[in-house]
């Protein structure tokens, strides 16, 4: 029986919800799967690093008290050591999900990087690695022979990155729209309700939805992050975050919630891309009140939509979960499963 066995850096919500995931669905995975799957390195910030080869009692981890640590644990540290652990794990897969960092995706750049480099295949749902260095470790890892997944990178564990990847091939994607930040339109759905923006801000923190610093949500450089990733993957551009202009839902007051609801519109963060006449692709976030009958507009709370404008089919739309720390686990597994496939097919190929 094949196994996989995982190096989780970060051990926040997302990476916490995919532990869970393996520890309670074990046999299941494994039955339905055709592999099994182990943890066996685990960093964090707060909690420390723990390595232990023959496999991490994920129970043990579960039941640990809030303010211990994995000091004194054997392969125990009180402090992260992200490296040491991502080049001496005997993990063959890194999932990296630390806080994205939207200036230049550091350290998680560096940790991708690191997996890459000591032949080590990653899943990723950070967005910083993805839409700021891409194309770099993209390359990387085919020269490393290993594989580079981020399906969650965008609309968190809806498939939208295969979906344009795999399901589209053969039509041309002229352009691609969407509301892709959950915690915004949640935001949006509870001010028109009458929430303030911090009160409903505040909530989407406490269902996992925010990033660690929220205003990334609230300013649109999360989004800002997504439109690149999508630019570039599906429309195949070569653009950076400074080509994307970027306005948030800060700028929109309740009192423009309420009038919007009177004309029967609904303020939503779109970000879009698509080929100008020229064949440059243009990028913008920006919050926008649509009409009712306008697609995207019955999107709520921290549900996400995309919509591609295609040569062949017209507009296809995509909607499902964009936030959400088991939705996001989700996309990690698909992604582990996307390189099981890769390496099942790399040995196929070669014998
Ligand atoms: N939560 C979601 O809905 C969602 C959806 C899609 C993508 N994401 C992305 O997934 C990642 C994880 O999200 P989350 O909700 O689990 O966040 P989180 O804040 O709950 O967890 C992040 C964890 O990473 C740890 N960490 C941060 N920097 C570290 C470092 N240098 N070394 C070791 N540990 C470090 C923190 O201690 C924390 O426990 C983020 O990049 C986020 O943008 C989240
Ligand atoms: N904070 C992000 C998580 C998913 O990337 C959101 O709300 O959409």
């Amino acid at each position: 029986m094949n196994r996989h066995d995982i190096a989780l850096i970060g051990f926040g919500g997302v990476n916490r919800a995919l532990a869970q995931i393996i520890h309670e669905r074990a046999d299941e995975l494994t039955d339905q799967l055709g592999f099994a799957l182990r943890v066996v390195a685990i960093t964090d910030l707060r909690l420390g690093s723990l390595m232990q080869a023959d496999g991490i009692d994920l129970g043990e981890v579960f039941a640990m008290s809030p303010m211990d640590t994995f000091a004194g644990r054997p392969g125990g540290a009180a402090v992260p050591q992200n490296d040491f652990v991502i080049r001496n794990t005997t993990a063959d897969i890194v999932v990296e999900a630390t806080f994205t960092n939207p200036l230049d995706g550091e350290p998680a750049v560096s940790h991708v990087r690191a997996a890459i480099e000591s032949g080590k295949s990653v899943a990723t749902t950070n967005k910083g690695p993805v839409a700021l260095a891409g194309t770099e470790l993209n390359r990387l890892a085919a020269a490393h022979g290993v594989t580079f997944e981020y399906e969650g990178s965008v609309v968190s564990g809806t498939p939208i990155l295969r979906f344009a990847g795999e399901t589209l091939k053969g039509l041309r994607v002229n352009g691609v729209q969407g509301i892709l930040n959950g915690t915004s339109n949640y935001v949006l759905g509870q001010m028109e309700s009458g929430m303030t923006l911090d009160d409903a801000v505040a909530e989407a923190q406490a269902l996992g939805y925010a990033e660690a610093d929220p205003t990334a949500d609230i300013e649109g450089s999360d989004v800002q992050l997504k439109i690149v990733i999508l630019a570039n993957e599906i429309l195949g551009a070569q653009i950076t975050t400074a080509d994307v202009e970027r306005r948030g839902i800060s700028e929109v007051s309740a009192a423009d919630i309420i009038d919007a609801a009177a004309r029967g519109s609904r303020w939503k963060l779109i970000g879009s891309a698509s080929r100008d006449a020229d064949g440059n692709v243009v990028a913008t976030v920006e919050p926008v009140a649509l009409p009712s009958t306008h697609p995207l507009a019955s999107v709520s709370g921290p549900t996400n939509a995309v919509s591609f404008d295609t040569d062949l089919l017209g507009t296809v739309t995509v909607s499902g979960p964009g936030a959400g720390r088991m939705e996001t686990a989700y996309a990690l597994l698909s992604d582990i499963i996307a390189i099981d496939a890769h390496q099942r097919s790399m040995i196929g190929a070669s014998e």
